[in-house]
């Protein structure tokens, strides 16, 4: 890891600071200096527009994409060049849009590989560890944790959407994150799906910190410390909840609301 450690105090620094975080795509400017602070403990959301970078700059903090420029640093340690598995090694871990599950495998099979793939067994695949307590452990306590307990048997393809949802979470929990990025973790959900969710993030916060993009604003507003919003890579307001709401500049460019017509934003869902 490359060990560039800041010399600030641990309880006053942020848990991740991203600072000029640049990443194109040909002539679209995906992440246009995104500069991000990450309180330890918080759950900040990223909403904007459809197109905005919320997916690129999650996967330039989760190390998927490597930034044309910038510098990310995590827990004081600057994470720049590391790639995907060494920041999830170092605690930051990732849920996925798309689905990343193995469809005939049960949510427990699945819960267990996530746990191998923590203690260094990812590629001794596929070994079913089911009689390995120091694995399965750890395996059904995340299941638990999303309320997926009664279903540890179940083939991931008879498990409904919502079901699905939740064991990505799990999958991401098995790894002990310090940070959980998400993306969109209500894509898809029905209305009582969602709830379920937004139960289950409500329990998680102060656990672990989270960062959420997340196209469902009653979902957002329910849960987020923080909101930052992001228009064309850049981002055009960082404040609490209720300040953007408010704020006008949000409200054009994004919620597509004339200034006051309104006393919430208008709920946008995914295309
Ligand atoms: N791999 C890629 N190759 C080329 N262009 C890309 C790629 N990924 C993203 N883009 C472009 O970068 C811009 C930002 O996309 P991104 O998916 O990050 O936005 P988003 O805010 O997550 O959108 P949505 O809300 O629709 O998921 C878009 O113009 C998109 O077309």
């Amino acid at each position: 890891m490359t060990e560039a450690r800041t010399t600030e105090p641990r309880a006053s620094r942020p848990l991740l600071r991203a600072s000029g975080l640049r990443k194109a795509f040909g002539a679209v400017q995906a992440c246009d200096g995104v500069e991000l602070e990450i309180a330890s403990g918080e759950l900040r959301a990223v909403i904007g527009p459809n197109g905005a970078g919320k997916t690129t700059l999650i996967s330039l903090l989760a190390g998927e994409l490597k930034p044309d420029a910038g510098q990310i640093v995590f827990d004081g340690a600057d994470i720049t060049a590391l790639a995907a598995p060494a920041r999830a090694q170092a605690g930051l871990a990732r849920s996925y849009q798309i689905t990343s599950l193995f469809p005939r495998f049960t949510a427990l099979e699945n819960a267990l590989l996530a746990v191998q793939a923590r203690v260094g067994h990812a590629f001794r695949f596929w070994r079913p560890a089911a009689g390995d307590p120091a694995l399965i452990e750890p395996a059904r306590a995340a299941l638990a944790r999303v309320g997926l307990d009664g279903r540890a048997e179940v083939p991931v393809a008879a498990l409904a959407h919502g079901e699905q949802r939740q064991l990505e979470i799990a999958l991401a929990l098995a790894t002990r994150p310090r940070l959980l990025l998400l993306d969109e973790p209500t894509a898809g959900m029905s209305r009582e799906e969602t709830q379920a969710m937004v139960a289950l993030l409500s329990g998680l916060k102060r656990e672990v910190t989270i960062v959420l993009i997340e196209h469902d604003m009653d979902a957002v507003f329910a849960l987020a410390d923080s909101i930052t919003v992001l228009v064309y890579g850049r981002p055009i307001a960082t404040d609490r909840p209720e300040a953007i709401r408010k704020d006008a500049e949000v409200r054009a460019a994004y919620l597509g609301e004339e200034e006051g017509s309104d006393d919430r934003p208008a709920r946008q869902e995914s295309p």
